[in-house]
């Protein structure tokens, strides 16, 4: 049976356009999309990739890779979520790329998200909240977290129990427990606190299009 993430994947291809360059997002989902990707890269100009896991992908599927900072505004951005409610605001960063995934989104006229029906909720905050830190910010912004969410922000870290370290050379502390019934305001705040790159919310800028794989896809 194909899963759910490749069949939203593979619908995701009828958003790319002949010729353009596409922003490409991070994660198992999005695999599937750069595979279906691969199978027409002699009709696209290339991607803008969102980590070096999807540039691996990318140059494997014979995709050329260009710099946002040389192509300017990007027309689509394709990308999965590890949460997403009705109104199409996103959780992200469980692979820890949202800060790149996030200057991607905010460049591109169009983000087409792809998740498997699991990601659906109606009130983001069961999945732990992403943020990207500066390394010697890491325990004044758990302090500064907890005194505002009342929530437990966790220090990401691998099976060796070191520090998982992103693409941007930074840290990243998961925030549990949260029930995040204004995404926008919180997406706000949590950026005002210094050295907190990125947030893993996608509240300001939520995703146009949501394809939820199934056999048909939905499209909300
Ligand atoms: O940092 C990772 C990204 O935000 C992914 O898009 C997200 O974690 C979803 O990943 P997956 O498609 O593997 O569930």
């Amino acid at each position: 049976m194909t899963s759910a993430k490749r069949l939203a994947a593979e619908k995701a291809i009828e958003y790319v356009e002949a010729g353009s360059i596409i922003g490409v997002g991070t994660g198992s989902t999005v695999a599937h999309f750069i595979e279906a990707l691969g199978r027409m890269r002699d009709r696209i100009k290339g991607a803008v990739s969102s980590s070096e896991q999807s540039s691996e992908l990318l140059r494997s599927a014979g995709i050329e890779i260009h710099d946002l900072n040389a192509t300017g505004p990007l027309a689509l951005y394709v990308d999965g979520a590890d949460e997403c409610d009705p109104h199409k605001r996103l959780i992200k960063g469980g692979g820890g790329a949202l800060t790149r995934e996030k200057i991607i989104a905010e460049a591109s006229a169009r983000f087409v998200c792809i998740v498997d029906p699991s990601k659906q909720v109606d009130v983001l905050g069961r999945f732990p909240l992403p943020v990207e830190v500066i390394p010697m910010a890491r325990s004044l912004v758990a302090r500064e977290i907890l005194a505002m969410t009342r929530a437990q922000p966790v220090w990401r870290q691998d099976a060796n129990e070191r520090g998982v370290v992103t693409d941007n050379g930074n840290l990243i502390l998961d925030i549990h427990g949260m029930s995040i019934t204004d995404p926008v305001a919180l997406e706000s705040a949590l950026n005002q606190i210094p050295g907190v790159v990125a947030v893993g919310l996608f509240a300001r800028r939520p995703a146009d299009i949501v394809i939820v794989g199934g056999e048909p896809p939905q499209i909300l």
